[in-house]
Order: C-alpha cells, then structure tokens, then sequence
C-alpha cells in the first residue's frame, strides 16, 4: 500500500512539474514571437519543441492506458474514445490530445492561481473573511460539507471571487491576431498582428469604478456590477470552460473557508504585489486550524 502510494506521489509531482513548465513557458509567449530575429539567439523555441513531446508522451500515455481498460470509466478521455469508435476521422488521438490539453493547461493554472489571490486578499481583509465564514455556516447545516448546489446560494462568497476577478485576472492579456486590417481606438492594425487586451489594466481603470486599487468586495453587491468584468474573455472566444471556473471556485474557496480558521503568520499584511502574469511575489503562506466540523466528519 504504502509503495503504490508512493507511486502516486511520484507521478503527481511528475505530473505537476510537466504542468508548471507548460505555463510558465506559455504566459504571454517569448519576445521572439514579436522579434523573429531572436529567433537566431534565444533557445526558447528548441525548448518548447522539446517541452511539446514530453508532454504529447504524457497525453498519449492516458489515451493508451484508458484505451487498454476493460471496462469503460466516465471520465472525458473514456466519453472522447467512445466518440472515436463511431467517428475516427474526426475524433483522432490527435484531436482527443488536443481537448486533454486545453482543459488542463486552460482549467488548471488559472482557477489555483484565483484561488491563491482570493486567500491573500482574504487574510489581509480578516473581516471579509468572517463575514463569508458567517454566510456559509449560516447558510448550511452545521454538520454539512458545502456542496455545489450550496455553493450557488452564497453571495456574498460570489462578491468576493468577483473581486478577485477584478483584481487579479488569471488572464490578464489574451492575445489575439488581427485577421484583418482594422482601426483599433485610433491606432491602425495591420492584418497579421498580435494585440493583447490588458484585462489587468481596464480593470483598474478609475473611470469604470471607484478606488479601483482597493480590494473591495462590497462593489458587487450593486446589481451588474460584474458585467463590467472581462476576466473570462468576450465573445466567440471567451472561456468556454467559465461555468465550471465559477463552480469549482465557488465551491473550492467555500470549503476552505467552512473547513478551516486562517490567520496571517504574524501582523504583517501579506505581500499581494504581482510578479510576472499574475504570479504572487511571495507565495501564500498562512495559519490554518481546522474547524469542528472536520472532526464531526472525520469521526463519523
Ligand atoms: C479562473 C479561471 C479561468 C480564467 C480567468 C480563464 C480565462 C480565460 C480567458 C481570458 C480566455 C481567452 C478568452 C479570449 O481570448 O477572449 C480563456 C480561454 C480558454 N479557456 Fe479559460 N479561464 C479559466 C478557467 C478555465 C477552465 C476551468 C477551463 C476548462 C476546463 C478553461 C478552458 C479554456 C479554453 C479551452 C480556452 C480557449 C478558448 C478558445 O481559444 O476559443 N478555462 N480562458
């Protein structure tokens, strides 16, 4: 028991590593995509191609070792494969990789990263954190672990990820490539180029909503408030997994909130300055004290 735990352990930190490369050689790309020159100096491409097998192995890995089990699960690649049997021309492994691959590296960073800044914010703001305490046991059985259904009815806790969402997008400069030659606030584009919103920024602007540098969760009590956020994109490339990013958020931020008592390390406020695409400079570090409830369940 303890070797096949073991196991886990190592593919999960494997797992893990190979996740942590991708984005942080992802991000908002290389200065040689805009420079093709540097293309003659950096070895940022060589890299990436070489970070491309290492993961197109992995992904392969999982398709084969879904395909080789008897019985079919209900995950995603056993849904894809099944697909493949009646439509193998567009449901190629090629194609299974590829949605393997959008929903990890798309789904991942982004909703622990949230989840990260919301903690920061929520150990510096200790009433906040209360208040979304007081919601949440208020709200559900005291001997309930929140669930999601739960987890749509807490508003306030909706405030504050809104917040988050405002403050620190997980996102905050998707590109895009102009299809077209077009005039953008003044400014010619020619066909071909790469833009980037800068979510970050718009966010913040002071002529969209007051004090827009101040964690202020309250902001969204006021109806419509969060259709001014573009964290999840606009239009027909918008997130499409935006639905669950709320859900698991709404649902992963509420049980630890409903689990756990957390305190700052010691007076001092937590650092919540950025370093690059949206990384905390310093990594959360908190006091965290489990709740009656964890016992209750624990022990029943
Ligand atoms: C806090 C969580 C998340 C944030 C902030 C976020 C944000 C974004 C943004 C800004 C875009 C680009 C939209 C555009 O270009 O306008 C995007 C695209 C995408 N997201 Fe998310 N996302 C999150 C979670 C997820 C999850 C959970 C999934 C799936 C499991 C997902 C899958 C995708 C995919 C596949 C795309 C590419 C869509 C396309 O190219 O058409 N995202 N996301």
């Amino acid at each position: 028991m303890k070797r096949v735990r073991q196991l886990i352990d190592e593919a999960a930190k494997r797992v893990r590593k190979l996740i942590d490369e991708a984005v942080s050689s992802a991000g908002v790309g290389h200065a040689s995509d805009h420079v093709p020159l540097l293309r003659w100096v950096a070895s940022y491409e060589k890299r990436v191609k070489k970070l491309a097998v290492r993961v197109d192995e992995f992904l392969q890995g999982l398709v084969d070792e879904k395909r080789a089990q008897r019985e079919k699960g209900n995950t995603m690649i056993d849904h894809l494969l099944s697909l493949q049997e009646t439509q193998p021309d567009y449901y190629t492994d090629v194609t299974i990789k590829g949605l393997i691959a959008d929903t990890i590296f798309a789904g991942n960073v982004t909703v622990t990263r949230t989840l990260e800044w919301a903690m920061l914010n929520l150990l510096n703001h200790p009433k906040v954190l209360k208040k979304a305490k007081i919601e949440i046991d208020t709200k559900i059985e005291l001997d309930q672990l929140i669930d999601e259904p739960d987890a749509t009815n807490l508003p306030y806790l909706q405030c504050v990820i809104s917040e988050i969402f405002r403050l620190s997008p997980a996102a905050p400069l998707p590109p895009r490539r102009a299809t077209y030659d077009c005039l953008v606030g003044g400014y010619n584009i020619q066909r071909g180029t790469t833009v980037f919103a800068n979510v970050w920024a718009i966010h913040r602007d002071p002529n969209i909503g007051e004090e827009p540098e101040k964690f202020k969760q309250e902001r969204f009590e006021k109806k419509g408030e969060d259709k001014k956020l573009i964290t999840l994109g606009m239009g027909r490339r918008a997130c499409p997994g935006s639905g669950l990013a709320q859900r698991v958020l709404r649902l992963a931020l509420g049980s630890m909130i409903q689990c756990s008592e957390w305190e700052r390390i010691g007076e001092e406020y937590v650092d919540t300055t950025e370093a690059t695409t949206m990384l905390p400079t310093t990594p959360l570090l908190a006091m965290c004290r489990a709740r009656p409830i964890v016992h209750k369940i624990l022990s029943a």
